[in-house]
């Protein structure tokens, strides 16, 4: 096996070593045998692929107050039983998301080595998974993790120049949705004022421009390992065409159906916290194909580091108070000492 396109990161390569740890193909079981033993929890099967809950945000958008109040209980039911939810007619027009993508595809053809030059989109070239240590924690993706504090900076785009105004225009409208979100979250638990609205400033947002290349060695690594993530919440540009996405429902896997015209939201664990476990940070997975390749874009929204995320039943709080940046060292310490992220366990009050 060669990895003879010079745009794909040299992940065969650079993971030989622990990819030799996979056992033998004539040693595994069936697929689903072996989908168990290589997510290392006895519990989870994969299932059929699935329509998550679908909401319709015109009723958001809408001056009929009963209208309003409907589709924000949708949004709220979703958040609380699946963590992940579609919404259409989100007000982001398909012009944009089209444009995004193709500037996207464009930007990972670039080869190998210009993606990794030092200055491209602020150094946020990343791939595969540096602290790795065995098959199953391995991503077979590469991706630019852009703070949106650079967004508009000129230094970081070189050669890729007419990437910045779309840049901008799809930041700035992600930011204006994900917080319209946010907001029915927040007033939803009967909260007027979130933190979010003072904090959740672009200071620490980014976006993540995700690609999956085709992996010869399908499925024995992930696309994207089981995580959650470390957020308010997530604003999701599936791939149009090439699914890959799946999610923990009621200990399974379930494989989200690619929706055109629909983003992804899901429930990051800082609203889990901050709801006090009713909205509900969900474990997802990408997986990967042998031939297709699948693009992705990821909106983060998240406050600043010094922010309390605290919860908004004070007093019977489940989890400590903790700010933005805590939770982040914590994460990067527990990823540097065991090879994964612990999360909100342990932040747990009665750790
Ligand atoms: O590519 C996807 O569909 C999911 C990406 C994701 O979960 C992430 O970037 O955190
Ligand atoms: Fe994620």
């Amino acid at each position: 096996m060669t990895e003879s396109n010079q745009h794909n990161p040299p992940l065969l390569h650079d993971y030989t070593h622990l990819l030799n740890q996979l056992p033998p193909v004539r040693d595994r079981g069936v697929n689903v045998k072996r989908q168990r033993a290589f997510d290392g929890r006895g519990e989870t099967e994969v299932m059929e692929e699935c329509e998550l809950p679908l909401v319709d945000l015109c009723g958001l958008w809408s001056e009929d107050v009963e209208e309003r109040d409907s589709c924000a209980s949708e949004i709220c039911k979703a958040s609380a039983e699946w963590g992940f939810f579609q919404i259409v007619n989100h007000g982001i027009s398909l012009e944009l998301l089209r444009k995004m993508r193709m500037k996207q595809v464009k930007l990972f053809k670039a080869s190998f080595e210009t993606k990794a030059a030092s200055g491209l989109l602020d150094n946020s070239y990343r791939w595969g998974n540096k602290t790795a240590t065995c098959p199953n924690q391995l991503s077979w993706c590469e991706a630019f993790h852009v703070p949106l504090t650079k967004i508009s900076d000129d230094s970081c785009y070189g050669e890729f120049n007419s990437l910045r105004e779309v840049m901008q225009e799809y930041a700035g409208e992600m930011q204006e949705l994900a917080k319209s979100i946010a907001k029915v979250l927040v007033t939803n638990m009967g909260v007027k004022r979130g933190l979010w609205e003072d904090e959740c400033n672009a200071s620490t947002c980014f976006l993540r421009l995700n690609r999956y290349p085709p992996c010869p060695i399908s499925p024995e690594v992930f696309g994207l390992v089981p995580h959650t993530d470390s957020d308010f919440l997530t604003i999701l540009h599936q791939d149009e065409h090439v699914g890959g996405l799946q999610l923990m429902k009621d200990s399974k896997w379930v494989a989200v159906k690619p929706n055109p015209d629909a983003l992804v939201v899901n429930i990051g664990d800082l609203f889990q916290a901050w709801s006090n476990d009713v909205y509900k940070s969900v474990e997802h997975k990408v997986t990967v194909n042998k031939e297709a390749e699948r693009h992705s874009i990821a909106y983060f929204l998240c406050p600043s580091y010094e922010s309390f995320i605290g919860c908004c039943e004070e007093e019977s709080s489940i989890y400590k108070n903790f700010t933005f940046g805590e939770y982040r060292s914590q994460i990067q310490r527990d990823v540097k000492d065991y090879g994964h992220k612990v999360g909100l366990p342990r932040f747990l009050v009665s750790n």
